[in-house]
Formats: C-alpha cells, sequence, structure tokens
C-alpha cells in the first residue's frame, strides 16, 4: 500500500540559515508517528511544508500518491491539519462553524450535514452543535480544532502539539481519540511531551537541528527493558545476568539494575527468578524513560544512565 506522507530529501533555508536539512520519512496507513525535537529543531517548518503552507527549498512531498507541487489539490484533499493554536473562530456556533470548515475543503453541499455529523460523533461533540466555541472548555475547543481537521474525512491527520494546555483529563481524552482516529487514517503528531509519544505513537522521529536523527518504533523501545530495585543487602548480583530472557544488566544506581530483555520476556517470570534466588524484591517496572534517554543522546550527544 502507498506511504500517505512519502517525503524525500526536503531542505529548507532562510537566507543563510538551514531550518531542515535533507530529511526523509513515510507515514503509513495506520500508524501513528511521533515528531519529537528540541525548540528550533525544525518541525514546525516540516508540518508547514507537508501541509502546503510552505515551499521546501528542495525535495520532494508526495501525499497518499500526489506530488505536493505538481496536484496541490488532489494531495491536500488528503490532508487534515491542526496548528499549534486551532484556527477557531470563538464568536461561531459549533455546528455553523463546521459547515463552514467542511465548505473550505469543498464538501459537496448534499453531504454537509452527513460530513458535520461525523465529525462531531468522530470527535465526541453530539451535543455540542449548538455552543458557542469560545465558552467551550480548552479541552472541547481541541475537540473542535480536530473536527474541523478531519471533517473531509482525510487519510492524513496532522496534529500540532494537540495536548497543550490541557489537563490531565482532557490530555486523556485527547490521547484516546488520536489512538481512535489512527484505526481509519495515518497521523502525524508533533510534541514536546515524551510519555504522550509513548502512550500513542507507533512509531517515532527525533529532528535535531534541522536533521532526522532518529527513527524507531515505540513499543520496543517501552518493553525491552525493566528497572529492578532489589533490597539493600551486601550479596553477590551477577545472577541476574543468568535469569532467563536476560542479555544484559547495567547497574545504575545503588541495588538498582536495567536488564535488558529478549523480545520474549515476561516481568512477572523475572518477578519470580529473582525472590527464586533468594533475593528480595522492592520493584520492578519497565523502563518508561528510555526514549528520554534516546532523546538526550541523540539531541546533547550526553550518555544518560
Ligand atoms: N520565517 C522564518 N525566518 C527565519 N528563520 C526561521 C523562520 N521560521 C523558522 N525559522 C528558524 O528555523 C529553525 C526551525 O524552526 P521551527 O519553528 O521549524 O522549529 P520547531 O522545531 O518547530 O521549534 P518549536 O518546538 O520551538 O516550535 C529555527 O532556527 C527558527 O529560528
Amino acid at each position: 500500500m502507498a506511504a500517505l506522507i512519502h517525503i524525500e530529501n526536503i531542505s529548507r533555508h532562510y537566507a543563510d540559515h538551514c531550518a531542515v536539512a535533507d530529511i526523509s520519512f513515510d507515514l503509513q496507513p495506520g500508524e501513528v508517528l511521533g515528531f519529537l525535537g528540541p525548540n528550533g529543531a525544525g518541525k514546525s517548518t516540516t508540518m508547514q511544508i507537508i501541509s502546503g503552507v510552505l515551499a521546501p527549498s528542495s525535495g520532494t512531498v508526495q501525499l497518499n500518491g500526489f506530488d505536493l507541487q505538481k496536484e496541490p489539490i488532489q494531495a491536500k484533499r488528503a490532508l487534515g491539519y491542526l496548528p499549534e493554536v486551532p484556527p477557531l473562530y470563538p464568536e461561531m456556533r459549533v455546528d455553523e462553524y463546521l459547515h463552514y470548515c467542511a465548505r473550505l475543503h469543498r464538501v459537496g453541499s448534499s453531504e454537509l450535514n452527513q460530513a458535520v455529523r461525523q465529525a462531531k460523533q468522530r470527535c465526541g461533540l453530539e451535543s455540542m452543535g449548538k455552543r458557542v466555541i469560545g465558552n467551550l472548555s480548552k479541552g472541547y475547543q481541541q475537540r473542535v480544532g480536530i473536527a474541523q481537521a478531519i471533517i473531509h474525512n482525510p487519510r492524513t491527520i496532522i496534529l500540532d502539539e494537540p495536548t497543550s494546555g490541557l489537563d490531565p483529563n482532557q490530555v486523556r481524552e485527547i490521547r484516546q481519540l488520536i489512538r481512535s482516529l489512527a484505526s481509519e487514517c495515518g497521523i502525524l503528531l508533533s510534541t514536546h511531551i515524551l510519555p504522550e509519544v509513548q502512550a500513542v505513537c507507533d512509531r517515532v522521529l527525533i529532528l535535531h537541528q534541522g536533521r532526522l536523527v532518529y527513527s524507531g518504533p515505540v513499543s520496543r523501545q517501552q518493553q525491552n527493558r525493566l528497572l529492578v530495585t532489589l533490597a539493600p543487602e551486601s550479596r553477590d548480583r551477577d545472577y541476574l545476568a543468568t535469569l532467563p530472557d536476560v542479555v544484559k544488566v547495567e547497574p545504575i544506581g545503588p541495588q538498582q539494575y536495567c536488564l535488558t530483555l529478549d523480545s520474549n520476556h515476561q516481568p512477572g517470570e523475572i518477578a519470580a527468578a529473582i525472590v527464586g534466588q533468594g533475593d528480595r524484591l522492592c520493584e520492578l517496572r519497565t523502563d518508561q524513560d528510555d526514549l528520554e534517554r534516546i532523546f538526550t543522546q541523540v539531541t546533547l550527544g550526553e550518555s544518560v544512565p
């Protein structure tokens, strides 16, 4: 199946400054792709290039198989975009605004009501149609922003920091919404929140100084490392390396070890094996900080224990 986004050797210069340097990647159907990078890394510039707002200095963008430069209308039809600041009119009612957005996306007049109904239903806005946007909570305003991005049923959605400024409950709801949308399309999600990438994304790209410095799956990073804290006893812990499925042991603090495991591991079996050695286990958890470690390594060149 063709990639939803296919970008090849994209660069963008502002006078002498290279904001994006020779970036290539694909977004596949059903995939949520996390887009990470420090401030000024080039994320917004890349997203603006993909959405057709900004022309690249060189390189090509294909959306749903259409070349953005040669067939811009067909290419943009395949794309929904929620910028960092949602493009809302606070004085409009939700229904009125979504009808307006649908017309901008050239949804036919016979399909308008159905398109608005469907976008509201997908975003949990069924009962909000008559509400004035400016009176909605920030979480619901964000849902309206996502509804305008999907109103024309695009196959690809770009979301720029969609949970910024939301409370923890709203964050959880928007993340669930993003995951549910991914079943029908592909999503490029820019964020500064590493746990968000781990909660929502299938794959992550890290940008640094305009260059793509890392690309990898997210689930593998989460699952293959366990942090183990043992009781403070003066005993030999060499046995850890001999436990089933353990391929590497790194001491990371007093009585604390990071175990790298092969792909078949079961945390419960590791816990049982440690106890079986007569040791006392205080804590065992998945290494959620792995992405943070990678991010720091590729953007600062530091090795984080
Ligand atoms: N219009 C512009 N003119 C000149 N330089 C620009 C312009 N827009 C962006 N830049 C520069 O290009 C680089 C990349 O900026 P960009 O906004 O794409 O980064 P970003 O990763 O989105 O950052 P942030 O996370 O802070 O939004 C930065 O050095 C920025 O100063």
